[in-house]
């Protein structure tokens, strides 16, 4: 398998010729588009779908929307029903509420990729991960988290709560010394750099493994193609579908994708970590010894190699980036907009901080519990017993913490687009109430409906963070009425591990702060409802807990 190893295959300068071709074609093909696009009124051929009427003097629905999301989904909603045409993003879309969201999510006929695709050319950027050319709807990278992470998310606890505690000491001790005020509260000016560093270690620990997580070249380059990936999604600014934007992106993605330099930069640090587990393999095989494999994604697909039929390393890198792709950008962008809402919210924070205190004396209790079972029994004490763990965050403990759970579960409730979570169609479908989805429109989902609907309780357009304690609704739970992971077949995988993650950022921040400030308050509102990847705007400040 390691002579699978190869020098990276970077773009000759005769892949340049391979590309000029099609520049021709293309610029004829993208004006085509365009005027095709323009002649069209572009809302498929069921005409009993309404489409949402313009205010006056604009002539589509951004402005409106992006003024006012919750104002405009509103009006158009009460005016049109659950399904109407919007004129959004400079595409004809669908937007699609209440009970006939579920049809978009369970119908193989739509696609959420292809939709992103169609406003990113996010596939091109891609394109370099796998060298075997794999169909981007094989789902390999689905079934990795499914059954490689998931289920053994338990054994992954203890180093990922070891990096994210480390990286946040590391990262809040340059601010502590640097920023301090007088009244002793220091201010972070981007709080999102130390959640990237958190998050960016704790994922590399579980993808590639400790030894390769060590490498400070790695974590950069993960990070920094996290920053290539957020400004393929527009860095936050309106969105809008470019046919010319997306052909030059295509373009420059043929000739060399970003993702190829972070990939080739993965795979020099993986090659000797790899050839030295070899080694140690065949030496414990030589010896007739079990060897005890390293636990991480790179070995695990190191060893379905040729189940997943993947080329060599570099594509075996260029999935775990991939991976770290979905997770990382993800998971910091919800952690740095978490601690926002503490901030916002400082009088739920002392209850978080005394069900932490609850869990872990709870646990320790039991823990003490069981050793005087076994000392009565006179039976040995084992290492899964040490008193010094009694008071780690294992994944129990932070199961166990419902309020935490509750309370991140409304941040994501809370701080959902209004329109968002596209699937474009692949064909005509035909809906539970008879209208038409025609082939190539995107239904975009009307989340406010979902998420804002009466049956989640009281006051549904308030912050109320205990809204599910007590309520068989998990933050993991994707369904009709949570679906910020989407749901059905195509559900996130990494549900799981996003929501330890973030369960267990916001247990360490409020055991070391015990209060959080928005530097800027003007922003509050923004920034709370700010889209995935759009850069912060104002600072924090935080006091330390004596
Ligand atoms: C806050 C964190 C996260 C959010 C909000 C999020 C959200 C999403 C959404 C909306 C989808 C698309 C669902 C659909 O097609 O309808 C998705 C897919 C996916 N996510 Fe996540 N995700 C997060 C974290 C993660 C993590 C930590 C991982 C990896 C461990 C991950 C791996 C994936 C993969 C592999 C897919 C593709 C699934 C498929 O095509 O079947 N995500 N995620």
């Amino acid at each position: 398998m390691l002579g699978l190893v190869s020098n990276s295959p970077g773009l000759a300068a005769s892949d340049a010729l391979k590309v000029a071709i099609p520049i021709g074609i293309g610029l004829a093909s993208a004006a085509y588009l365009t005027m095709k696009a323009v002649a069209s009124d572009g809302f498929g051929s069921d005409k009993t779908i309404p489409i949402a009427s313009l205010r006056e003097g604009d002539s589509t629905h951004d402005k409106e929307f992006y003024e006012d999301q919750d104002a405009f989904v509103e009006r158009c909603q009460a005016e049109n029903g659950d399904v109407f045409g919007v004129y959004l993003m400079n595409l004809n879309q669908i937007v699609v509420s209440g009970p006939l969201v579920r049809e978009i999510f369970m119908n193989e006929d739509f696609n959420f990729g292809d939709s992103a695709d169609q406003l990113t050319s996010m596939r091109s950027f891609l394109r370099p991960m796998t060298k075997a050319q794999v169909e981007f709807d094989s789902r390999i990278v689905h079934g990795l988290v499914r059954d490689n992470i998931t289920p053994h998310l338990p054994q992954y606890t203890a180093r990922i709560v070891l990096q994210l505690e480390k990286n946040l000491d590391i990262e809040m001790a340059k601010y502590r010394t640097t920023n301090k005020r007088e009244d002793g509260t220091f201010l972070v000016e981007k709080p999102v750099t130390v959640l990237q560093q958190m998050v960016a270690n704790a994922m590399a620990t579980v993808f590639v493994g400790p030894e390769i997580a060590k490498d400070r070249h790695v974590i950069e380059t993960f990070i920094s193609a996290m920053a290539d990936l957020a400004k393929l999604g527009g860095n936050g600014k309106a969105r809008r579908h470019s046919v010319w934007k997306n052909f030059v992106r295509r373009t420059k993605h043929r000739i060399r994708s970003p993702l190829q330099n972070h990939i080739q930069i993965l795979a020099e640090a993986a090659t000797p970590v790899v050839l030295e587990r070899r080694r140690l393999e065949k030496e414990a095989e030589a010896k007739g010894e079990v060897y005890e494999r390293p636990d991480d994604i790179m070995q695990k697909m190191l060893d379905s190699f040729d189940k997943h039929h993947f080329v060599d390393l570099e594509d075996v890198c260029g999935y775990l980036l991939f991976l770290i792709l979905a997770s990382v950008h993800t998971t910091t962008d919800t952690s740095t907009n978490l601690m926002f809402y503490l901030a916002a919210y400082p009088q739920y924070i002392e209850t978080l901080y005394e069900e932490q205190k609850e869990v872990l004396d709870q646990i320790q209790k039991e823990r003490e519990a069981l050793r005087q079972e076994l000392l009565a029994k006179g039976e040995a004490i084992g290492d899964d017993l040490d008193p010094n763990e009694d008071r780690f965050l294992s994944a129990a403990a932070i199961k166990r913490m419902v309020h935490m759970d509750s309370f991140v579960r409304e941040v994501f409730r809370c701080r959902a687009e209004c329109l968002t979570l596209g699937h474009r169609a692949r064909k005509d479908v035909t809906l539970s109430n008879g209208m038409v989805i025609s082939k190539g429109l995107t239904a975009i989902i009307n989340m406010k409906s979902a998420h804002q609907s009466p049956n989640q309780g009281e006051d549904v357009t308030e912050f109320r963070p205990w809204r599910f304690v007590g309520k068989p609704k998990a933050a993991t739970k994707a369904a009709a009425d949570f679906l910020p992971f989407g749901m059905g077949k195509h559900a996130c995988p990494g549900r799981f591990l996003a929501i330890q993650e973030l369960k267990t950022i916001g247990v360490l921040m409020i055991s070391r702060y015990s209060m959080l400030e928005i530097q800027d308050p003007s922003k509050t509102k923004q920034i709370l409802r700010s889209r995935i990847g759009t850069p912060t705007i104002s600072g924090l400040i935080f006091t330390e807990r004596k």
